[in-house]
């Protein structure tokens, strides 16, 4: 039998010391509580010293079995013994915040259970139980306690001993929040001779009415990064929704890794609950697995959607099984006073109990965590968890979405862009690459009827997600038709020959200004003015020049633009409302002369007309 040397084995107390784990500031440890047990039995009555301890351990939410164990130098038969308990319990390490829906690593408290001087640089076993809630996970895992703490045959306790450690209790609303990890780090000889230090994870259960997809994806994928076997709790069957909810966490957990690993995580242990076909597959490892490998069987005849799920699942873990546990018996889920003692439990649950943790947490059978093939110690973990954690609190990862939002959002994103791809050709047709300039005014005509007709082909297209969902993206498509029709135009402004002349008629008429302004103010002695408007006609013409080699060549573009930026600039500023102005006058007296003189005609006519 390995030795197991949890904080449990340090806990040989002298009166009135503290223990060990308290000096060393454990989390939750400060308050270590010291109890006084006044007639100490001898050891073989440990059961009796227990029952006499236990109502204040049990009041403290104790582990049974991290309990009492008396200095060996004191006498057995002692009238005073000063028994000395640390308080294990489960430490939240990871913190949920509901209304956020964000999560939160308190680094501290991971340290305190990862840097204990006796495990930082063991190998680390992780253990974590993950799967929908209320389903009783925390209910397995201090069974797993209790193994951990024992080890001998009967490791699975007494009739009338209430199961405690992490929290669990009936009910339908959810109990665990984020990720808590049992303060013990327990060290365990492996068979080869090697250390290991094994870990217990209990998770927030998934699927509760208070979690996002997102949330339940973040937990699940956080656990089973950084365990090395992954309990996938499950009831009753393994159901296909079950199989699609496991390829869309571990994407999520391969995703937020770096480097992509042939295979990213370790061991899965599917472990269906309350399993009622027996007379199928046999309750325990061998059935579970003969069921598993049928249910996770790829065939050729089957649709791609199931095949894909199939084939992501073993491709991410590189050993999977399945073990079919009972049911515990209606005391276990109905009875609102039980309180997790074995007799109440159904004998046939507890026979494969007793199957399960070893299978889980045997020396032998425990697997060290392993990180891109390297294996992993506490101290490692602590990094690991930190690099992880901030990957999901990033921006950076895709937020995993319900299957109908993800559904209808897919839908609509296909019907924008059938839409979008609609107005496009059609806009071709009138002004594409090969078509001639168009007048704007008749190219915004065609703009609008042919967004309105791919407005009504997108509303026209079956959409899941409701009215008000995909209005928003038809808002979007409109702004992104308004955006391509931006785009045609200016492609459509840039085939009027005059457009492109725009830069070097206003650079020209620069040069011409500046060259009559240099010739007057010369005239008349104002040399420095003269110069001026010299140095200016310069640059107008090198600008010129340097416009016409970055046409012809398509070299040094950045100049280009920036000289059509500037020679717009003028246009806009400068030229074109004087042009406008004039071009307006002009327009406005022809317009009145022409008048005038039709009316003057008419009015002769009519006198004409009058006298006749
Ligand atoms: N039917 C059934 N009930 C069980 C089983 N194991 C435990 N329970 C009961 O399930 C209930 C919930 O147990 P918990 O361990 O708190 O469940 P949990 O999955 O940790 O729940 P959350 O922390 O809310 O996610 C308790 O009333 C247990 O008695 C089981 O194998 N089958
Ligand atoms: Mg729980």
């Amino acid at each position: 039998m390995a030795e197991v040397s949890g904080m449990r084995g340090r806990n040989h107390f002298k009166p009135g010391h503290k223990s060990r784990v308290a000096d060393e500031g454990l989390s939750g440890m400060e308050d270590v509580p010291i109890f006084q047990h006044k007639k100490r039995p001898p050891l073989a009555m440990a059961e009796d010293l227990e029952d006499d301890i236990l109502p204040r351990t049990k009041a403290l939410n104790f582990g049974k079995n991290a309990s009492i164990t008396p200095s060996p130098d004191e006498g057995i038969h002692e009238e005073e013994v000063w028994i000395e308990e640390a308080k294990a319990k489960p430490i939240q390490v990871v913190l949920a915040n509901g209304d956020e829906h964000s999560f939160e690593l308190d680094a501290a408290a991971l340290e305190k259970i990862l840097l204990q001087d006796h495990v930082k640089d063991l190998n680390v076993v992780v253990v974590s139980v993950a799967g929908a809630f209320r389903k009783g996970k925390s209910f397995l895992l201090d069974f797993m306690l209790r193994y951990m703490h024992s080890q001998s045959d009967s490791w699975i306790g007494g009739d009338d001993e209430p199961l405690t450690g992490f929290t669990w209790r009936g009910g339908c609303e959810r109990e665990t929040t984020g990720i808590q990890i049992w303060s013990e780090v327990f060290v365990i000889d492996k068979p080869d001779g090697s250390k290991v230090a094994v870990l217990l994870v209990d998770t927030q259960g998934a699927f509760d009415s208070q979690s996002t997809i997102k949330d339940c994806a973040t937990v699940f994928a956080l656990s089973t990064m950084t365990s090395s076997m992954q309990v996938y709790n499950l009831t009753q069957n393994i159901q296909e929704d079950d199989l699609q909810h496991l390829q869309l966490f571990t994407e999520y957990g391969r995703l937020a890794m770096e480097e992509i690993y042939l295979k990213p995580f370790q061991s899965l242990m599917f472990l269906i609950r309350d399993w009622s076909y027996p007379y199928e597959h046999h309750y325990g490892l061998e059935g579970g697995n003969a069921f598993l490998d049928k249910r996770l069987q790829v065939k050729c005849n089957q649709h791609e959607e199931l095949q894909n799920v199939r084939k992501h699942i073993h491709s991410c873990f590189s050993n999977i099984d399945c073990f079919l546990l009972p049911h515990p018996g209606l005391k276990v889920a109905t009875n609102p006073y039980f309180d997790g003692r074995l007799r109440d439990i159904d004998g046939d649950f507890k026979r494969e109990l007793t199957k399960l943790v070893p299978l889980l947490l045997a020396p032998e059978r425990l697997v060290v965590k392993e990180i891109g093939g390297n294996k992993v110690t506490c101290r490692d973990l602590l990094e690991y968890f930190k690099a992880y954690i901030k990957i999901y609190q990033g921006e950076e990862l895709p937020h995993p979405k319900s299957m109908l939002q993800a559904t209808a959002e897919a839908n609509n994103l296909t019907a924008v862009a059938g839409a979008k791809d609609m107005y496009g050709k059609s806009m071709e047709l009138v002004c594409g690459g090969d078509k001639p300039y168009i007048a704007p005014a008749d190219l915004e005509r065609s703009h609008e009827e042919f967004r309105d007709h791919s407005v009504a082909h997108f509303r026209s297209v079956k959409k899941m997600g409701g009215d008000e969902f995909c209005q928003r993206y038809q808002n979007q498509l409109e702004s992104e038709l308004n955006e391509a029709y931006a785009n045609f135009s200016k492609h459509n402004d840039g085939k009027n020959i005059f457009y492109a002349a725009r830069t070097p008629a206003t650079l020209f008429a620069v040069m011409f200004v500046t060259y009559v302004v240099s010739g007057v103010t010369g005239f008349i002695g104002l040399s420095t003015l003269a110069a001026l408007s010299n140095f200016v006609m310069g640059i107008a013409l090198l600008s010129l020049c340097a416009w016409a080699y970055v046409k012809y060549s398509g070299e040094f573009r950045e100049l280009g633009a920036m000289i059509d930026l500037v020679a717009d600039t003028l246009w806009e500023q400068v030229l074109k409302p004087l042009s406008e102005h004039y071009m307006e006058d002009n327009v406005r007296q022809t317009v009145v002369n022409s008048l005038k003189a039709s009316l003057t005609e008419q009015g002769s006519q009519h006198t004409k007309l009058k006298t006749h």
